[in-house]
């Protein structure tokens, strides 16, 4: 991993219950940002951070994580994965960056983030990122996953909405399809602490419901997914 990524020293964070009177513990949430570069994933983790944490220093080669608390206590560790989705990068190397990111967390993955943009046109690179996510993690990374489109100021709330309604490119709908319907607008540019918060409470949400269907995506089922496609 980057010399950049930091293991917190606790993966359990105690946020007080304050009606009760007791500390409840809330397992810390991993969250991993992918998709190709220029679409906006080293902004998007600054904004959920809160700070400008993710740098392009060494963000070509290596992942980063940063942990950040929401106001209500979730404490959530953010990878920033490099944009290896790219047509140029071998998959050999977003395999091993891949191994990577799971041994950074080794309670596992509860969330991916793919990174797209309102603005850039969907681009070849774009379905390549997508087909090389199911080819190396396997389709049960999709149970996982949220799509979060950046550049989000382009549209209001019910515009938005509209959008995949009317106006929505095939490509779009599959990805919308892929991730059971969840997905999220993100305004980095955005000043108003409001908006950043409930952008990034949308996310929380999302997290919260796969985190009630699914177990966190752990290196143990991507040696399982490998080791099946091995001997197919
Ligand atoms: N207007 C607007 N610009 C954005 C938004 N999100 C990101 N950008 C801009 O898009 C450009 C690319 O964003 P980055 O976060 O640097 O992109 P990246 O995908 O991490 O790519 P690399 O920096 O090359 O690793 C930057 O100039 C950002 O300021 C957004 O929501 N709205």
């Amino acid at each position: 991993m980057g010399s950049s990524a930091s293991k917190p020293d606790k993966n359990i964070n105690i946020a007080g219950d304050q009606n009760m009177g007791t500390s409840v513990p809330k397992p810390v949430k991993n969250i991993v940002l992918v998709g190709r570069s220029i679409n906006g994933i080293r902004t998007t983790g600054n904004t959920i951070l809160g700070q400008k944490k993710f740098t392009s220093e060494g963000a070509f080669m290596h992942s980063q994580m940063y942990s950040t608390t929401t106001p209500d206590g979730q404490m959530i560790n953010v990878i920033k994965t490099p944009g290896m989705f790219d047509l140029s990068v071998s998959e050999d190397f977003i395999s091993k960056e891949i191994i990577n990111c799971l041994t950074l967390v080794e309670e596992g993955i509860d969330a991916v983030l793919f990174v797209l943009s309102i603005r850039n046109r969907i681009s070849q690179e774009e379905e390549y990122a997508l087909n090389t996510l199911q080819r190396i993690f396997g389709s049960k990374i999709f149970e996982y996953m949220i799509l979060l489109l950046t550049n989000g100021e382009k549209f209001e709330a019910f515009e938005f909405e509209d959008y995949f309604r009317e106006h929505c490119p095939e490509f779009l709908m599959k990805v919308l399809r892929f991730c059971n319907g969840r997905k999220v607008l993100f305004n980095n540019m955005t000043n108003d602490e409001g908006v950043k918060a409930e952008q990034v409470n949308q996310i929380m949400v999302h997290v919260a419901a796969i985190s009630k269907k699914i177990n966190p995506y752990t290196n143990d089922m991507y040696r399982h997914i490998k080791v099946r496609f091995f001997f197919l």
